[in-house]
């Protein structure tokens, strides 16, 4: 259900499986994975696309509020991109009822396995690249590394598999839509273990990229424990983000700068108390978690924050940060202005911003040699970048 907003991508993730293989007592998607279930990783690695794509969620009939509250905490504002169905008894059905509700625009649909916890997205973003580029159907892939027998019921070896022919076929699975469709449609209740058989069953052209060792399947105990040990080094959860936030003086002498009070110089006007360093610096923050901007979250003209404080929206954003699994590593914020002269209170608005934050903030400030607004002192710029760590 994307609204008004056209997407030409949908991802549909399966989390309806019971995990029989794993144990747990809940539903394999619904299992922790230090401090998030399997699914709210999967969710979390679509979200970050840089573009807006339709997500369907696949669900235990019994889940299906449990993954409607994982979705509001991963992508709150984002809903109406994103629903959630009751799944069926094999994979193949609940592919088939994810598919069901794919938006009539949608000209790509990817097949994901919620129990694919850790499927960074670039293999998204790569996989959906890849199907618009050749029109085939695309499964990221690795190379088999072990030596392949094919045994009869009592172990006994009948022959060997070249390897070099073989891939280890991972998720998320890419497809043209209408054909992908059409596979599901031509394949009735007849079941298969994953989208590229259904697909090239019915005559579709199949081709694979290079997958990711991180993206192995969590199906046993063991792979929830090297997923864990996995989470414990992985390399690419840090992000950085930008901000950048514009006041206009006003009339009286009353400005708040970086958390600062400035007695004697000109107030930055604006619904709040003007602070656009503080703004920055949730923006930057905000960027960076993939939570939107200060703006979206904190509303421009709410009532609620006429006159708010730095502190307040600081504070605000790191709560938010904190709600959605990310740690601040450090912001760095540079003021574009005349005044205040700014350098002999810098260790001071840093020491009160990094309090906010919660991580060292480092500040500097420089003027554009009278060019500009705010080389004319109309009013003050400020630009951060933050770094954020998902957990
Ligand atoms: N009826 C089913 C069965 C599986 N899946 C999903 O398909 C993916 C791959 O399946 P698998 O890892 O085999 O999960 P389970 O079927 O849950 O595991 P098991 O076979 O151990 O019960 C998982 O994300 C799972 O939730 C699904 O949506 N509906
Ligand atoms: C879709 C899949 O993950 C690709 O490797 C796999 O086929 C799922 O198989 P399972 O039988 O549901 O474990």
């Amino acid at each position: 259900m994307s609204g008004d907003l056209h997407v030409s991508t949908a991802v549909i993730v399966v989390a309806a499986g019971s995990g029989t293989r794993l144990g747990a007592a809940l539903p394999k998607a619904f299992v922790d994975l230090a401090g998030q279930t399997l699914l709210e990783r999967s969710l979390r690695s679509i979200i970050l696309l840089p573009y807006p794509v339709q997500v369907v969620v696949v669900a235990p009939a019994d889940f299906v509020q449990d993954a409607q509250a994982i979705v509001h905490k991963v992508a709150p504002g984002l809903e109406s991109l994103v629903s959630v169905v009751t799944g069926g008894a094999t994979r193949h059905d609940s592919v088939a009822a994810g598919l069901a509700v794919v938006d009539a625009g949608v000209q790509v649909v990817l097949v994901h396995d919620a129990a694919r916890a850790l499927t960074p997205t670039s293999v998204f973003a790569d996989v959906d690249m890849a199907v618009q580029a050749t029109g085939a159907g695309v499964i990221p892939a690795l190379p088999v590394v072990d030596s392949l027998k094919q045994v009869d019921v009592t172990g006994g070896i009948l022959g060997i598999a070249d390897r070099e022919q073989l891939r280890i076929a991972q998720t998320p699975q890419g497809f043209p839509r209408a054909e992908l469709d059409a596979a599901y449609a031509a394949a009735g209740s007849a079941d298969f273990t994953d989208d590229a058989s259904v697909f090239a069953a019915n005559g579709g052209v199949m081709t694979t990229i290079p997958g990711d060792e991180v993206a192995f399947k969590i199906t046993t105990a063991w792979d929830l424990n090297r997923a864990h040990q996995v989470l414990g080094g992985i390399p690419d959860r840090h992000r950085v983000g930008t901000g950048i936030d514009v006041h206009a003086f006003g009339e009286n002498e009353n400005l708040w700068l970086a958390g600062l009070h400035w007695p004697g110089e000109k107030e930055l006007s604006g619904h709040s108390d003007g602070d656009a360093v503080a703004h920055a610096i949730c923006d930057a923050l905000l960027s960076a978690a993939g939570l939107g901007d200060i703006g979206s979250r904190f509303g421009t003209d709410d009532p609620a924050y006429a006159n708010a404080s730095g502190e307040v929206f600081i504070r605000g954003t790191v709560a938010l940060l904190e709600e959605n699994g990310f740690d601040p590593i450090n912001v760095s914020v540079q003021i574009v202005g005349n005044k205040p002269r700014f350098s002999p209170r810098r260790e001071e608005a840093q020491n009160v911003l990094s309090s906010w934050v919660g991580a060292p903030v480092t500040v500097s400030a420089t003027t554009t040699d009278g060019l500009g607004f705010t080389g004319r002192g109309e009013g003050i710029a400020a630009i951060a970048t933050a770094l954020v760590r998902q957990r």
